[in-house]
C-alpha cells in the first residue's frame, strides 16, 4: 500500500492507495500530525510499504513529520520537490522554487487530466488560481486569502463581529443579503470567493480563446462550483500531480 499526504496550512489530506495506484483504499482529512497518526493507527489491516508527500509547511515541520512516519510505519517518505519542468509542463515562476508545491502539483495534475489549456483554482487556507497554456506553459497565477482567513481577519480587527461556528454553518444555506452578523459575514466572504473565481474565468476566456478546462480543488471548492458550470471538481487533484512528480518505481 502507498500512503500519500498533502500537508496544507490548515489540514493534512491523506489517502492510502494500492501499490499499482488503481484502488483508493482509505482517505481522510485531519488537523494535526497527532490526529494523522491516530487515524492511521485505527485503520484496519494497514500495510504501508511506500509513502510520498507534499507539504507547504516549514521545512522543520515537514522533516518532523517524515521522521515520525519513519518511526511509526518504517517508511521513508518521498517529498515532492520544486522543479522548473516536469514532462512538457514548465513552471512559470521567475524562481521556480518559490511556487507553492501544492500549486505546482495541482498544475501537473490538471494538465495531465485536461491535456489542454487549464485554469486551476485551489480553495483552502489561501485561494490560488493558476493558468497553464495548451502547450504546458504555466503562465503564473494569483493568490488571495481563503474563507478561513477572511473570516478570522474580520473578527480579529473589529470589536463587534462575533458569532459562533454553528451559526456560521447554517448561514451558508443561501446567499440572500444577511440579516444577522453571521449571515452577513459568511455570505459576504463566500461572494468574495465567487467573485474571484468569476474573474479568473474571464481571464482564462481572454487568454485561451481556443478553449480550456477549469479544475476546482481544495476544501471550499463546493462553494464556488456553480460559478463555473463546466468545471471539474477534483478533490484529489494534488495527489494526481504527486503521483506524476514522485513516481515510486
Ligand atoms: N470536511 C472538511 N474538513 C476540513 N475543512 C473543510 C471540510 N469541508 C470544507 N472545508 C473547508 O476547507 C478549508 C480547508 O481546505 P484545505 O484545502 O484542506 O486547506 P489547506 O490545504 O490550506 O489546509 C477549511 O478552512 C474549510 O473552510
Ligand atoms: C499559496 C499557499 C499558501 C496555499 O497554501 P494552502 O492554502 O493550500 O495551504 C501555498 O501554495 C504557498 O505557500 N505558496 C508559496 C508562495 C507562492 O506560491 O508564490
Ligand atoms: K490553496
Amino acid at each position: 500500500m502507498i500512503l500519500e499526504l498533502d500537508c496544507g496550512n490548515s489540514f493534512i489530506k491523506w489517502r492510502v492507495i494500492s501499490v499499482d495506484g488503481a484502488q483508493r483504499l482509505l482517505a481522510g482529512v485531519v488537523d494535526s500530525d497527532a490526529a494523522l497518526f491516530d487515524s492511521l493507527a485505527a485503520a484496519p489491516e494497514l500495510r504501508v510499504s511506500r509513502c510520498r508527500l507534499v507539504s507547504v509547511r516549514s521545512d522543520a515541520e515537514t522533516e518532523q513529520l517524515v521522521a515520525r512516519l519513519r518511526e511509526s510505519l518504517g517508511v521513508d517518505a518521498v517529498c515532492a520537490q520544486s522543479a522548473s519542468q516536469v514532462g512538457v509542463v514548465h513552471n512559470g515562476y521567475e524562481d521556480f522554487r518559490r511556487l507553492g508545491l501544492d500549486r505546482w502539483l495541482a498544475v501537473l495534475g490538471a494538465y495531465h487530466l485536461g491535456q489542454r489549456a487549464c485554469l486551476v483554482v485551489d480553495l483552502g487556507t489561501a485561494v490560488t488560481a493558476d493558468f497553464v497554456s495548451a502547450s504546458g506553459m504555466h503562465l503564473g497565477g494569483f493568490i488571495c486569502p481563503g474563507l478561513p482567513l477572511m473570516r478570522d481577519q474580520l473578527s480579529t480587527h473589529t470589536r463587534r463581529i462575533r458569532y459562533d461556528r454553528q451559526v456560521a454553518l447554517a448561514a451558508l444555506q443561501e446567499l440572500e443579503p444577511g440579516r444577522s452578523t453571521a449571515e452577513a459575514v459568511e455570505r459576504g466572504c463566500v461572494l468574495m470567493l465567487r467573485g474571484f473565481v468569476a474573474e479568473q474565468l474571464l481571464q482564462a476566456q481572454a487568454r485561451f480563446p481556443e478553449g480550456f478546462e477549469v479544475f476546482l480543488t481544495g476544501g471550499d471548492a463546493g462553494l464556488v462550483q456553480d460559478v463555473v458550470p463546466g468545471a471539474q471538481v477534483v478533490p484529489d487533484l494534488v495527489f494526481v500531480g504527486l503521483a506524476i512528480a514522485c513516481p515510486l518505481s
